[in-house]
């Protein structure tokens, strides 16, 4: 019997680099991977629902029904907004991820970045990155994970505002995007979904050095990115919005200088949109990033919050062991426990056909 496999590659981010809330993120070198395959039967045999096995970070909590598990859901989004009602027969998945879950890595983006591409790819769409991107806007409605994770680098996005229907369409609560699965749900079910509007998000790829290095420094326990968004205020000064406009502006440039230069940077990493607020959730976090600087770290380029947190991000190009080491004595007198990788900053997302006899 003739089998279809192929293997997608989703890299993990690092969301805000600072004082880029919501607008830019960068690709790490830790990655979500997909194994797929099925075999190419004729649709009059009896039909046999997709298995999902799971090994890695979050293997003890996610949910391995594949109409509740977040990835395959998002793929049959996908398939049946292109009038493809179901997952081939005997769909055989095994999912092996490195990001941990709810530490500000970009876990769910990069959940959902598989999901469209695992969509695309099984149904053989070829949708171009711009339709991919609409798809995982409509599941994560800001930008920055799921831009770095499909393009990869360092990137900014932004949302186009679209007309009223567009936006009316693009804003539906995620409830009728990914619809729970009932149980008893007959095949009918979810097939009319909510097809995005087109052009959603729009991104660019900064540079960046090749001689910079990520140093996550991971502390043990996971924050929620919706318990982290719900302390922000609706609301900012001129001068905390001018205060963050003023370092982005720097930053998108500065990082792609050779060599990239720690003064400019350490002041660029710096936020007044998100991390104060998030300080009473983080323990630790202003005494790390106002304690490690390039002065006393040398190689240290800027360091800041990882997404929502509650992972730091540091940037280097050397000294990393200290500064890592450095931030570890600073949360245990916090009680904290963390874990730090150094990685590299990783290309995009990649699907790679291994078998279409
Ligand atoms: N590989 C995965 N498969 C299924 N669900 C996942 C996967 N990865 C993450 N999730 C879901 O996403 C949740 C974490 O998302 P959340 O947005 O809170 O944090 P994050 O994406 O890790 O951090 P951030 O958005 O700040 O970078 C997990 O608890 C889980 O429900
Ligand atoms: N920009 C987002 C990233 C987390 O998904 C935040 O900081 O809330």
């Amino acid at each position: 019997m003739s089998l279809r496999s192929f293997k997608i590659n989703v890299p993990a981010t690092s969301a805000n680099i600072g004082p880029g809330f919501d607008v830019v993120g960068l690709s790490l070198s830790l990655h979500l991977t997909l194994t797929v395959s099925y075999p190419l039967i004729p649709p009059s045999q009896p039909y046999v629902h997709p298995t999902i096995s799971y090994s890695g970070e979050g293997s003890d909590e996610v949910p391995l029904d594949p109409y509740k598990n977040l990835t395959t859901r998002v793929a049959l989004y996908v398939l049946r907004c292109h009038n493809i009602r179901s997952f081939p027969s005997h769909l055989v998945i095994h999912v092996d991820n490195e990001i941990p879950f709810g530490r500000g890595l970009g876990s769910s983006g990069a959940a959902v970045i598989a999901g469209v591409l695992l969509g695309d790819t099984i149904g053989k769409l070829r949708l171009p990155t711009a339709r991919l991107l609409d798809f995982a806007l409509m599941v994560e409605r800001h930008p920055d994970n799921v831009t770095a994770a499909l393009v990869g680098g360092f990137v900014g996005s932004y949302l186009k505002e679209l007309d009223e229907q567009a936006s009316e369409a693009a804003s539906v609560p995620l409830s009728e995007v990914l619809p729970e699965y009932p149980p008893d749900a007959d095949e009918d079910w979810g097939l009319n979904p909510p097809v995005p509007p087109f052009g959603i998000g729009h991104y660019v790829r900064f540079p960046c050095s090749k001689s910079i290095k990520a140093i996550a420094i991971i502390p043990r326990f996971e924050l929620s990115t919706a318990k982290a968004r719900e302390v922000l205020p609706t609301e900012y000064s001129r001068k905390d919005l001018v205060f963050n406009l003023q370092r982005l502006a720097v930053l998108t440039t500065a990082l792609g200088q050779s060599p990239p230069d720690p003064e400019l940077i350490y002041e660029a990493m710096k936020d007044r949109v998100h991390q104060p607020y998030r300080k009473s959730l983080i323990p630790g976090l202003p005494e790390v990033t106002s304690s490690i600087t390039p002065s006393s770290h040398p190689g240290l380029l800027g360091i800041c919050l990882s997404g929502a947190g509650p992972t730091i991000l540091a940037l280097a190009i050397d000294g990393f062991e200290a500064i890592a080491e450095d931030a570890r004595k600073i949360f245990q007198s916090f009680d904290i426990s963390i874990d730090w990788k150094v990685l590299e900053v990783a290309g995009g997302s990649v699907v790679q056909e291994e078998n279409q006899n």
